[in-house]
């Protein structure tokens, strides 16, 4: 605010400190009170203040009426060093502490002069309720003299009543007397007040004691001291050092002017402050001249104090008119006269030669504006006594968990976005979202469930130890008609690609010597080529990718059935989830080498053998004959196809070193690992390709494949990963599910 005069408006914290007292109610040293509101005292609140003109959300602080205790002491102090005030003051500061929790007083406790349109009319209609009136701002009444607000205005009337309190209290005799000799003396009034009341202060006449000599009014905050004699008058220009006349007891005098009898006589037309030297003249309006007890012709030895005449001090008033409004803010020092050597007065900002020449007086610090913060180590030897209480904390500062849940949890929420207005119907429903007339309910599972145990199943705790894994486990429980699946492509006979994909193909054997490396294979001894059709052998990255995450499976919880929400309710609640729509059922899943295929995949990888292989059937067998005994040598076996040999071991964990101390430790998600290539029955070499129709025909009733189709999804063999000139099947470890894996299947 361009006020330093409220460096000292911080001292109010220091009021609820006061614990002494009930209750305080506080007025500000520019209020005058119409009346003694004493009411305010039983206030109950533990604070009240007026609202502020210019804000009035705000409060003014110069009427409080508050409850002294230790808690808003302590919490405003530490409020006060960390530099929290909007204003740089109290105001600022109290009105953030009490923002939620003051209680308004009424405006005519704390009544602020404006010029606000409406403010006179509100004043006639109000003036007789008015408790308090409050000279905010820097145009103090004291700051004008007794003659500047003399009309029938608002402020004029309301400055009037504070001259009659002054008058009542402080105004001094006009006529200069004598200390009372009477055994009564008269009523001292304390001079200091009149010092800081323009026009009010007449030092001589009252006290007529000689410069240097010990005081002895009790009154007088001079008592004792040193007579000295008093500074300017606050509102005569002062320097910036002296502008906070705090310690005017130790009042330090000027330095004495040279003896200037020259200085009252000039009539020669000098420049008026030539030879200036700072003079300090006590301006009394009742001096006259030669009456004074120093005489400006015979100045007193020292301090000088001169009076001026009567000319002088027209010149002076004059020359004084302009601060008219000076309080104790800074002001500029006088003006350097002419003639006086120019002291060294750098560049201006703008054309600052920051090399040759030193920064330009009138720019700013750098930084200037940056927060400053002194720490100090305490000297304080007392131990610390905490505050009886600490301020409370701000009361909305939790959010309330409603105590009733919503009225419908399944209702759907609120339209926020406006796609969602048409959001495509979701197809995976969840167990507590399922809604009975939901098109994609659960295919039931009862049959499936009843005959071997699925390898998915196996893994869903329950059915932890796998049974016999005897027949290739080719559930198919989705009615799909397996032959519904296409084995061509409508592209198929188009002799433009067949052409395209010829030359491609010579191409690159060309190129690549038939090594095969990312081309197309070439179609060697055994293989018959059925025209160039380039979709009948999808490479890795040609192949439609697989949806990588089943239908979750259903598990018993580990904390022995699911809460609401979880869709594990135990053992009664059967059911599988719905699938998503173009999401095979999760039966339908089989795990190999980690990853899930589809039947889909599967006939796939079947189809290529029927088309590439001269004779499908034998290279199934063979295929058959090779993962039998790769699971045979696996178990340990002799590579004798046998009933006894098979199902003697059911679990397949990989033979991998753990990490020590956690041989035994098993997750409690853990399942034990069921290998997907089950030994296939070895295939009548005279069952021919029906065989391999029944496997690729289901069963028209049921739209199930036949119960025991010959092919396992042998993706040991050619397959899924087949390559161009691999016909053996190598046997692979299956990897146990990594926990990426497991973190999907537990979902
Ligand atoms: O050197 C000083 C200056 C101020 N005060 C006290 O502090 C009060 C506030 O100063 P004042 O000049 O009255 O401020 P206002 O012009 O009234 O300014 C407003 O802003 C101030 C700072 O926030 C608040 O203290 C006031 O209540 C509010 O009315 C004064 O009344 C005095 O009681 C001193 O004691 N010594
Ligand atoms: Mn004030």
């Amino acid at each position: 605010m361009n006020r330093p005069d409220l460096h000292s408006a911080f001292t109010k914290i220091n009021l609820w400190k006061q614990t002494q007292f009930r209750k305080i109610v506080y007025l500000d040293a520019d209020v005058v009170a119409y009346r003694a509101p004493d009411e305010l005292f039983d206030i109950p609140h533990a604070f009240s203040a007026a609202p502020d003109i210019g804000w009035p959300d705000l409060f003014n602080t110069g009427v409080m009426v508050l409850t002294p205790n230790m808690g808003d002491f302590y919490a405003m102090m530490a409020m006060a060093e960390r530099g929290i005030s909007f204003d740089g003051a109290d105001q600022g500061l109290l009105n953030m502490y009490f923002k939620n929790s003051y209680n308004r007083l009424s405006f005519a406790y704390n009544v602020t002069p404006s010029a606000h349109y409406q403010y006179i009319p509100a004043y006639k209609h109000f003036q007789s309720t008015i408790n308090m009136v409050h000279f905010i701002g820097s145009d103090k009444p004291w700051a004008h003299g007794r003659n500047k607000f003399t009309g029938t205005s608002p402020f004029d009337e309301m400055v009037g009543r504070w001259w009659a309190v002054y008058d009542r209290h402080y105004r001094r005799e006009a006529t200069p007397s004598q200390p009372s000799q009477s055994a009564e003396p008269e009523s001292p009034v304390p001079e200091i007040v009149q010092y800081f009341v323009k026009g009010e202060y007449q030092p001589k006449l009252r006290y007529n004691v000689p410069v240097g000599q010990p005081r002895h009014d009790q009154s007088s905050p001079f008592h004792g001291q040193q007579y000295q004699p008093p500074p300017p008058d606050y509102h005569h220009p002062v320097q910036p050092e002296q502008q906070y006349p705090a310690h005017y007891d130790h009042y330090d005098p000027p330095p004495p002017p040279e003896p200037q009898h020259h200085h009252h006589h000039q009539h020669d037309g000098e420049p008026h402050d030539q030879h200036h030297v700072p003079q300090h003249h006590y301006h009394d309006e009742q001096s006259q001249p030669g009456s004074s007890i120093q005489d400006s012709e015979h100045p007193a030895p020292t301090p000088s104090v001169s009076f001026r005449s009567e000319e002088e001090t027209h010149t002076e008033a004059r020359e004084e008119q302009a601060p008219e409004h000076q309080n104790w803010a800074p002001q500029a020092p006088p003006s350097e006269p002419e003639h006086k050597p120019e002291p060294y007065r750098p560049a201006p900002a703008d054309s600052w030669d920051a090399q040759r020449q030193p920064p330009p007086s009138d720019s700013k610090p750098e930084a200037f504006n940056f927060p400053q913060t002194h720490y100090e180590m305490s000297s304080d030897l007392d131990a610390f006594v905490p505050p009886e209480r600490y301020p409370s904390p701000p009361k909305d500062m939790w959010y309330e968990v409603p105590k009733e849940p919503p009225a419908n949890p399944r209702e759907k929420p609120r339209q926020i976005f406006p796609w969602e207005s048409q959001q495509p119907r979701a197809t995976r429903v969840f167990r507590h979202q399922e809604e009975p007339e939901s098109p994609v309910a659960a295919p039931s599972t009862e049959s499936h469930q009843e005959t071997e145990p699925s390898l998915i199943e196996s893994t869903a705790g329950q059915k932890s130890e796998p049974q016999t894994p005897t027949t290739p486990t080719l559930h198919a429980p989705a009615p799909v008609p397996w032959s519904s699946f296409p084995r061509t492509n409508a592209w198929d006979d188009v002799p433009e690609i067949g052409r395209y994909v010829d030359a491609i193909q010579k191409h690159r054997r060309g190129r690549s010597q038939g090594a095969g490396a990312g081309g197309l294979p070439e179609l060697g001894e055994g293989w018959e080529r059925r025209g160039s059709r380039v979709t009948d052998f999808p490479s890795e990255d040609d192949r439609p990718s697989l949806p990588v995450t089943p239908a979750p499976i259903r598990r018993q919880s580990f904390w022995g059935g699911g809460g609401p929400g979880l869709g594990l309710d135990g053992e009664d609640d059967e059911g599988q989830l719905p699938a998503a729509e173009g999401v095979p059922a999760q039966s339908d899943w089989v795990c190999v080498h980690g990853r899930w295929w589809t039947p889909a995949d599967c006939l796939c990888d079947l189809t290529n053998i029927l088309r590439y292989y001269k004779d499908p059937v034998a290279q199934l067998q063979k295929l058959a004959k090779q993962q039998s005994e790769a699971l045979l040598q696996r178990l340990g076996g002799s590579g004798a196809l046998g009933d006894d040999v098979i199902g003697t071991e059911g679990k397949e964990i990989p033979s991998r070193s753990l990490p020590y101390g956690t041989e035994d430790a098993k997750s409690p998600t853990y399942v034990p690992y069921s290998p997907p290539v089950v030994s296939p029955k070895p295939v009548k070499p005279d069952s021919g390709s029906s065989s391999v129709r029944s496997i690729l025909e289901a069963d028209h009733e049921t739209g199930y494949p036949p119960a025991n189709p010959i092919l396992a999804p042998s993706y040991q063999g050619p397959g899924m990963t087949f390559e161009k000139g691999e016909d053996v099947a190598t046997f692979e470890t299956p990897a146990l599910p990594t926990d990426e894996d497991l973190d999907v299947l537990q979902t």
